[in-house]
């Protein structure tokens, strides 16, 4: 489809702002963009069409994907209930299920946290019995604090969801497994008998997602509604369990590590639009006798904005490792090998927190360094750090994820200690972690983070091991050193973050152009200078480093910024956002912010008219001493 076909589909779907539409009416105008994008999305490519032509179909569906996704009320049908049938279906579920939700014959979510847990899965309240009788599982939310709630979707958009229940049979509990439950009439869409459904209500950002609340009541569902491919209940209500009962939570790993590559799209768009506004923003005057300077000259505003660029690079290259790490972890387990799961999950655990704390922070400052006009909803800054900083918390609270990555790097400090091999992204904590004299170059500050990581993750087993001794158990001693074990998973993480940046550039960066070899290395460059700074406490203790280093490393910083000022506007623009997809006055690629933000300024409905009605309702008779 050809540009202008995009964009009339883009100027058909926005003729109003969301910022002056009502909660209802936003929702409404999200369904109607979700499903205009979804049927431009989903139209085939035809084997007898042309290169080019294919070309462009794939170039549209980009777009429309990129546009939609994120607050989409579909986002749950493709990020994780596809997902789901796909890694907790039976061969027969998967092809009967797979088929109906990619034609979009049902729309499907997510449905495991409730009102009353999120983190701890094993504490769910939700039931579904098995009736061996019927052969039948009977769902029933005991408690208003066992109604499912948050799930994107799940509200007034899905007819299908999966559900995570607990499963008792007999009587006895069987631990948490996923369920396809149909919610509404595929006819009416009216909620099935024995099913209530609403919307949670507003929230700092997702406000399209249609984040919803589930409660059953008695509601009957037949056998093979358990997804089976882990667990199976035979028709007299034998339980058959799987080779481990975390493969249920397969769908979560998934995601997180969908997250990462999120993150580096996230800050890509937040970054794009600060430094495009600061590039053409001009303002005050530090040398008397020149025009006002771009902001993007002032080196603070430099520090603010290009790490975020080479953030942007670093997630995107550790999502790509990651997703290799997860599909052929996926094959393994699909044969029954489950041995590399734990360091997966571990792995998800630190790069999920770090990735989504980082960007948070990062598209934070980049609204922060664009003044007032950074405040506009308009400039879709404020949105951008609403989606991302929603990542923090949901497919895993990030405290909660890093203290699970802390659980793994614990096993694997004391194996090493009584003898046990290392393997995999652990390896390195075997090596020595005295560092003799500060190495300045990228790989010795590289080294210094590893150092930093096993020294951190030595002494907090030390700490667990002296409360231990002192006679606190070990659950109390875990939430005693909790602090500095989330602390040691965020070092391992930012060892694995910068050493993962490094190696995948350095494979490609023997298919560059040496221009561009240079750029890019400069940001990988930046980054490792700009992590050794923030974090100089750690490598004083733990690294070697001098004043001298440090005043070197400073200086070092200042000329990377220098170096990386000339390409910075072609960097983001690198980032090929469209418009569209930036949404946002101040990051529009002809770089007209004044005009965009006085357009965007007159669609507010109370400049429909000069005098507003309040005025000779309450303002007059108030000024006149007659209210
Ligand atoms: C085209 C469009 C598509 C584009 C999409 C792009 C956008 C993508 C991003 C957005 C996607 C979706 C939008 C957001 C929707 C959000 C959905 C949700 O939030 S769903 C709900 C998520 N909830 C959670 O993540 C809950 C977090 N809690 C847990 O994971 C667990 O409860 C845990 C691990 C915190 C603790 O559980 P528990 O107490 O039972 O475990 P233990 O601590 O005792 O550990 C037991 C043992 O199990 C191992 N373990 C735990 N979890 C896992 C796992 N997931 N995988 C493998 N192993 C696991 C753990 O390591 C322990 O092992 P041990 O050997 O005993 O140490
Ligand atoms: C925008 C958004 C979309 C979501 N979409 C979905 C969805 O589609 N489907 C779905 O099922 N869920 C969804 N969720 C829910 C999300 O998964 C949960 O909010 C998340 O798992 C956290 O659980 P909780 O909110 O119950 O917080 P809790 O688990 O109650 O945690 C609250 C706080 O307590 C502390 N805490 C909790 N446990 C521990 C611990 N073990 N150690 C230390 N501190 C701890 C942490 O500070 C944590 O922030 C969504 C959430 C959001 C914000």
């Amino acid at each position: 489809m050809d540009e202008q076909k995009v964009l009339s589909i883009k100027g058909l779907l926005d003729d109003t702002p969301e910022e002056y539409l009502s909660h209802k009416e936003k929702y409404e105008n999200s369904i109607r963009k979700s499903v205009l994008f979804y049927k431009t999305l989903h139209s085939t490519e035809d084997e007898n069409m042309s290169v080019d032509e294919k070309t462009k179909l794939n170039f549209r569906n980009i777009v429309t994907s990129a546009i939609f996704k994120d607050n989409s009320p579909f986002m749950l049908h493709n990020s994780m209930f596809i997902p789901t049938i796909m890694g907790q279906g039976t061969d027969e579920q998967r092809e009967y299920w797979m088929k109906r939700a990619k034609n979009m014959e049902i729309i499907g979510t997510y449905a495991q946290t409730e009102l009353g847990h999120g983190t701890f899965i094993r504490g769910l309240e939700t039931q579904a019995t098995y009736d061996p009788d019927t052969e039948e599982f009977v769902l029933h939310s005991p408690v208003l604090s066992s109604y499912k709630w948050w799930p994107g979707g799940l509200a007034h958009t899905a007819n299908y969801c999966i559900v995570m229940a607990r499963l008792y049979i007999k009587g006895k509990s069987h631990g948490i497994h996923p369920f396809m439950v149909q919610i509404r009439d595929e006819e009416t869409h009216m909620p099935l008998p024995g099913i209530k459904l609403g919307e949670i209500g507003a929230k700092l950002g997702f406000n399209t997602v249609n984040n919803g609340f589930l409660g059953f009541e008695n509601h009957r569902i037949s056998r093979d509604r358990m997804l089976m491919k882990n667990a199976q209940v035979l028709k007299d209500g034998t339980f058959v369990a799987g080779s481990n009962s975390k493969l249920t939570y397969g769908t979560m790993v998934y995601v997180r590590v969908l997250i990462v590559s999120n993150m580096a799209n996230m800050l890509a768009k937040a970054v794009t639009i600060a430094l495009r506004y600061s590039a053409i923003r001009r303002q005050s005057q530090p040398k008397p006798d020149e025009p006002e300077p771009q902001i993007l000259d002032y080196v603070t505003q430099q520090h603010k904005l290009f790490i975020a660029i080479a953030s942007s690079h670093a997630f995107y290259m550790n999502a790509m490792w990651l997703w290799e790490i997860y599909y052929s972890v996926s094959l393994q387990l699909a044969s029954g090998k489950l041995d590399n799961l734990p360091e997966l999950h571990a792995l998800a655990c630190c790069l999920k927190p770090l990735s989504t704390i980082d960007a948070t922070a990062m598209i934070e400052k980049c609204r922060l360094a664009c003044g007032g006009h950074g405040y506009m909803l308009s400039a879709n800054l404020a949105q951008t750090y609403g989606l991302a900083t929603a990542a923090y918390t949901y497919e895993g609270e990030n405290t909660v994820l890093l203290l699970q990555a802390a659980r793994s790097l614990v096993k694997a400090w004391v194996g090493h200690v009584k003898g046990r091999p290392l393997k995999g992204t652990m390896a390195y904590l075997a090596g020595d972690s005295t560092v003799k004299a500060w190495d300045g170059s990228i790989d010795g500050i590289i080294q210094s983070f590893k150092v930093v990581a096993i020294r951190k993750i030595s002494s907090v087993v030390k700490i667990l091991q002296d409360y231990e001794k002192s006679g606190l158990s070990p659950e109390d001693a875990w939430n005693k050193a909790s602090v500095f074990l989330t602390a040691a998973s965020e070092a391992h993480g930012r060892a694995v973050l910068l050493s993962v940046y490094k190696s995948e550039m350095d494979k490609r960066a023997a298919v560059l152009s040496p221009p561009l070899r240079k750029v890019l290395l400069q940001l990988v460059d930046l980054y490792v200078t700009y992590w050794a700074l923030e974090k100089v406490g750690d490598m004083l203790l733990y690294a070697s480093i001098t004043d001298k280093d440090v005043d070197e490393l400073q200086r070092r910083y200042i000329e990377l910024l220098a170096a990386i000022r000339p390409n910075a506007v072609g960097l983001v623009d690198a980032f090929d956002f469209r418009d569209e997809i930036l949404n946002s006055t101040l990051g529009a690629y002809d770089g007209r912010a004044y005009e965009r933000l006085m357009e965007e300024a007159m669609k507010s409905p109370l400049n429909a008219e000069p005098v507003n009605q309040t005025f000779h309702k309450y303002l007059k008779p108030f000024m006149r001493g007659k209210l």
